[in-house]
């Protein structure tokens, strides 16, 4: 299994790491488990009265030694162990976007941002502390139980009473086994609370302003309110019976120490012990509970990370909706016509096509107008054309080749396309417009904003071309951010051009200065051009009409005019609305 391997590649990798860091640990365990026999002859042979000066002075330094060593070792493995803990959690992020980079935009669509980010951060980071914890307190639990036994075994202990000492202890895996699965689906629980609830936030925060211009904060805190109070029920009910399992654990501990006491006591008394002994077996006891009561604490998180892990698993194991064919070739752009073959498109899930029966013919060089209401397929094309989502095979060639059969890279490279909506990053203006090529020359960059029509707005910015956007600086306007996404798009100098309305949101003079401005650096270059407004294409050299998915009109603009149809009828209302 795909997923498995996020962690089982990484130990496998680094298994001398671990090894080395198993061993320290283990050592300082070793090291702690001498402290309770060192103290047992001690105590013999204080009663026996042989101790001198000298030997008091041996006893202490042996104990001190006993405890820097363990320190050192123990802090040493550690550090280690830490380290290699913060080391997956960065890679495993690394990985987990580099995936998500590869996902679909319909997997983005399904998923919010908010669930993605729970798993970059919770799922990840509760991975990464289980698997720290568990080798850390599993080697140290381990490694003292072993010396305790080979220790107690080369004593003169009798066998019986360090078995009836022992035994309350052997409880403890029956109850792992009982609280574990239980403890694992309530933290199942827990997680996908907390990722609805970063879902939530993630909405909220981003639809705000919406939010506050209609006065409805009460109800979006309401919503955000239920969901942290999900995460806080599902808690509480993890919290109520992992306490449970971890009061029981020292309860356990507790038994076999009362036990210990009476049962050593009596021998000791009966002379069938020295003080020595049973002082060593009481401490060997009390040094037990411990590192049990920590492996309850490793069967929980490892229970959490676990459901962590298998959703992280799921995660890595989807495959991106869109393949690139196993022979696939580059395409050359500059050549490349375009042709729809009688294109149906169907969006997962939905009911009915969002396209139906398209055929069309782009020669290269050609400018192109698509017009139609909102909700006809306009951008549904646009998206296909690039991928965004998959075509039937056979449906739509570029330089002739089938999409399918072209390497992604390519078809991505040769085709510019600028969205309705461009998300502006948190950078310089500079780095959102050169988004293509950061290593532009700034004529480049400003080249392209002379011709998108922003430049003069640019260079009234406290920083011009290095004025930061987004979170960390200027909010731009609806008309800026529009014309700086289309410098985007028009410094990739692509030979393909899709522009998606890309100039509704300027007034008629900019876009009559944009649209000249288009017509000279497009000049022999194929450009696709969505426009609600028919003066922003109406140079076209072909216009098609969409109207539910279907071509319902096609031609120039004077043809279409000729027609009397739908286009007239729209030029008519605007020519009317502009006069
Ligand atoms: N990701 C999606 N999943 C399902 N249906 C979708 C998806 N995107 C768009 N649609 C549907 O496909 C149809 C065409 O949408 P499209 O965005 O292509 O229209 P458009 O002509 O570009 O509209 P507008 O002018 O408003 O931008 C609409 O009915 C829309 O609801």
């Amino acid at each position: 299994m795909r997923g498995k391997r996020l962690l089982f590649d990484y130990v496998k990798a680094n298994w001398y790491r671990y090894v080395l860091a198993v061993s320290i640990m283990g050592a300082a365990q070793v090291i702690h488990s001498l402290f309770p026999i060192v103290v047992g002859n001690f105590t013999d042979e204080l009663e026996m009265n042989g101790l001198t000066a000298q030997g008091v002075r041996h006893y202490g330094l042996l104990l001190l030694a006993i405890g820097a060593g363990y320190g050192v070792m123990f802090g040493f493995g550690q550090y280690n162990n830490h380290k290699l803990g913060r080391t997956f959690e960065y890679q495993a992020r690394q990985q987990l976007f580099e995936h998500f980079t590869r996902l679909s935009e319909w997997y983005f669509s399904k998923n919010g941002i908010g669930k993605l980010l729970s798993f970059m951060l919770n799922d990840v980071s509760s991975v990464r502390e289980s698997i720290a914890n568990a080798i850390n307190q599993l080697t140290s639990a381990a490694v003292l139980l072993a010396s305790i036994i080979v220790i107690l075994a080369g004593s003169e202990i009798p066998w019986t009473f360090i078995m009836v000492c022992v035994l309350p202890l052997l409880s403890i895996p029956f109850m792992v086994v009982y609280f574990g699965p239980r403890i694992r689906s309530r933290s199942r629980r827990v997680q996908e609370a907390l990722a609805a609830m970063t879902d939530s936030a993630e909405e909220q925060f981003g639809g705000i302003r919406v939010t506050k211009t209609f006065a409805v904060e009460e109800i979006a805190r309401q919503r955000f309110g239920k969901t942290v109070d999900q995460i806080r029920d599902n808690h509480l009910s993890l919290v109520r019976l992992s306490s449970m399992f971890q009061s029981l654990l020292p309860m356990v501990g507790g038994l076999s120490l009362v036990i210990t006491i009476v049962y050593g006591g009596w021998l000791t008394l009966q002379g069938a012990m020295t003080t020595g002994m049973f002082v060593a077996v009481t401490l060997y006891i009390r040094m037990l509970v411990h590192p049990l009561q920590q492996i309850g604490n490793v069967i929980n998180t490892m229970q959490r990370a676990s459901a962590s892990l298998e959703r992280l698993n799921q995660l890595l194991e989807i495959r991106p909706d869109i393949q690139e064919s196993a022979d696939a070739v580059p395409i050359v752009g500059a050549q490349a016509s375009i042709e729809i073959r009688d294109l149906t498109f169907t969006y997962p899930e939905a009911g009915k096509p969002s396209l139906s029966d398209i055929s069309l013919t782009i020669q290269p060089g050609e400018t192109i107008g698509i017009v139609g209401k909102t909700g006809s397929g306009k951008t549904t094309l646009l998206k296909l054309l690039l991928r965004v989502y998959d075509p039937p095979r056979g449906t739509i060639f570029i330089g002739g080749i089938d999409v399918h059969d072209i390497k992604l890279e390519s078809l991505r490279k040769n085709i510019a396309y600028v969205p309705q909506e461009g998300f502006l990053f948190s950078t310089t203006i500079r780095e959102n417009i050169a988004f293509s090529n950061r290593q532009l020359d700034l004529s480049r960059v400003e080249e392209a904003s002379r011709q998108a029509e922003i430049f003069g707005n640019i260079m009234e910015l406290p920083d011009r071309f290095e004025t930061m956007l987004g979170e960390r600086g200027l909010t731009l306007s609806g008309g800026q951010r529009q014309r700086t996404s289309l410098a985007r798009g028009l410094i990739k100098d692509a030979p393909i051009l899709l522009l998606d309305d890309s100039v509704s949101a300027v007034d008629a003079v900019t876009e009559t200065k944009i649209i000249r401005n288009l017509r000279k650096v497009r000049a022999g270059k194929t450009t696709i051009l969505i426009a609600h407004r028919i003066s922003a294409l109406r140079h076209a050299d072909r216009i098609y009409v969409l109207d539910e998915g279907r071509i319902i009109e096609q031609g120039t603009h004077e043809q279409l005019l000729r027609l009397g149809g739908y286009y007239t009828s729209l030029y008519a209302l605007q020519e009317e609305g502009i006069s």
